[in-house]
């Protein structure tokens, strides 16, 4: 049997499969050498277990009673280059951003000091904001990304790092490769990670977005994610424009979608990010090939790209994570990520609200003319069969942690406190001294000082 190596007791939060959120208070946790989870129990157990797995009780470490364990947060999307110019030249839409801000900062990361700042103030940062798993693009300099691969490994971040992959690029033509050079810098990059071994940092198949890669390119690195069976992340359906420069470059092809399944980057070791015009047709393809959607909201909103229908995608059984998809989105913070996506979902409900009313405002014009003002139905009954439900604070917590690692084909590992999978976890105090929100309830000022810690 296993040697337990810490014993914690007190509030564990976390989602699973059938619950948004379930809050477990007096549990007692155990933790086997290489950090998996023996055992979650209620702490009413706590001397069988003491025998059952011969650990002493004065060892076990309490927590107060304004703390509490939950899961890491996981970005599955975000832009580890673009940090350096976050919150910053948000004033234009998708591809203009992408033209005058974004590609000529991702130009200079040929230059290994830059990098090096950069992606250690930015992997710090994310943790520090409790993000213990992040999906990274890097830019198309393969050196720079293996950099940033080795920072998140010294830092104990799981991570996947894209070598970002662009044979296209009309905009900014000095910012792109060959077809030839992007595939075998491709191969290059994948063999030197290979070769690193680590842990919990992985290579990731990058192509930009359908835009910036022609479809050999495409092609190819659909090759390579299957013969190195790698994960896959790139962009779909983010803004109007975008859709219809991918209809003018892939005229043979029924759907963004197809452009990137009938290349074979559609998998279910997949993440896309943002798909908000995706049709029912297309996040049927999405599926049945079990790939995810990465959904942005921050970005969404403040690139002015468009709303995801986090409800419907859902409902078609897509799996479905957060990001930031910093510089995109202004907020490098999960916690933001949560918060719009509750609100992006309550402005859809309303847009919903809105069209219903004026049905039933055209309604009103016939029958009042019909039968006179009398027979307006009451303002309070518009909306009433609005069936449209708002995501709740527990779902987007669902999607921040456990729904992030169904997104990332990492649920077997983390992602909640099932017994056997790794304790990734943030333990939160509600209310440490000097802390950003007060809790009113009856705490003693010793628990008061009390700050959070990270446990990896
Ligand atoms: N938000 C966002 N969308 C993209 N589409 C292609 N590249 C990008 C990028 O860097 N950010
Ligand atoms: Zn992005």
């Amino acid at each position: 049997m296993a040697v337990v190596q810490r014993i914690f007791k007190g509030t564990f939060v976390h989602s699973t499969r059938t619950c948004s959120m379930e809050v477990l208070q007096n549990h007692i946790m155990g933790l086997g050498h290489s950090g998996k989870i023996l055992f979650l129990e209620t702490a009413q157990e706590q001397a069988r277990l003491a025998q059952k797995w011969g650990f002493d009780e004065n060892v076990i470490e309490e927590l107060s009673k304004n703390e509490f364990f939950m899961p890491g947060l996981v970005d599955t999307h975000i832009h580890a280059p673009q940090y350096s110019f976050v919150g910053s030249g948000m004033d234009k839409p998708l591809l203009q951003w992408l033209e005058y801000t974004t590609f000529p900062t991702e130009y200079t990361y040929s230059d290994l000091e830059i990098a090096e700042n950069v992606y250690r103030t930015v992997v710090r940062r994310t943790l520090m904001n409790g993000t213990t798993t992040a999906c990274y693009f890097a830019t198309i300099h393969t050196d720079a990304s293996l950099l940033l691969a080795d920072i998140a490994n010294q830092y104990g971040q799981r991570a996947f790092i894209g070598k970002v992959c662009m044979d296209c690029n009309e905009t900014y033509p000095r910012y792109r490769e060959t077809s030839e050079e992007s595939i075998n810098e491709t191969k290059r990059y994948i063999e030197e990670m290979e070769k690193k071994k680590y842990d919990r940092v992985k290579a990731i198949i990058t192509p930009r977005f359908a835009i910036s890669c022609t479809e050999k390119l495409l092609n190819a690195l659909g090759c390579l994610a299957e013969k190195y069976n790698l994960h896959i992340q790139s962009h779909i359906s983010e803004s109007t424009a975008e859709i219809e420069e991918v209809r003018r470059l892939f005229p043979g092809y029924n759907n963004y979608t197809e452009v990137y399944s009938k290349n074979k980057l559609l998998t279910n070791k997949t993440v896309m990010a943002h798909g908000c015009y995706l049709t029912d047709e297309e996040l049927s393809i999405f599926q049945s090939k079990g790939a995810s959607i990465s959904h942005c909201p921050n970005s969404n909103i403040s690139l002015c790209s468009g709303h995801l229908d986090v409800q419907n995608v859902l409902k078609q059984n897509v799996k479905l994570g957060l990001g930031t998809d910093v510089a995109g989105g202004y907020s490098i913070s999960i916690l933001d990520a949560i918060r719009k996506a509750v609100e992006t979902s309550k402005i859809i409900y309303m847009e919903k609200q809105k069209k219903k009313c004026k049905k039933f405002e055209t309604n009103n014009l016939i029958e009042t003319v019909k039968n006179g003002i009398d027979d307006l139905p009451l303002n309070s009954e518009v909306g009433k069969d609005n069936d449209y439900k708002v995501l709740s604070n527990q779902e987007a917590f669902r999607l921040a942690t456990l729904g992030g690692c169904e997104a990332l084909n990492l649920d077997h590992i983390t992602g909640n406190f099932d017994v056997n999978k790794e304790f990734d976890a943030l333990l939160i105090s509600a209310a440490p001294g000097n802390g950003a929100f007060d809790v009113f309830s009856d705490i003693s000022a010793e628990e008061m000082t009390v700050t959070s810690r990270q446990f990896m």
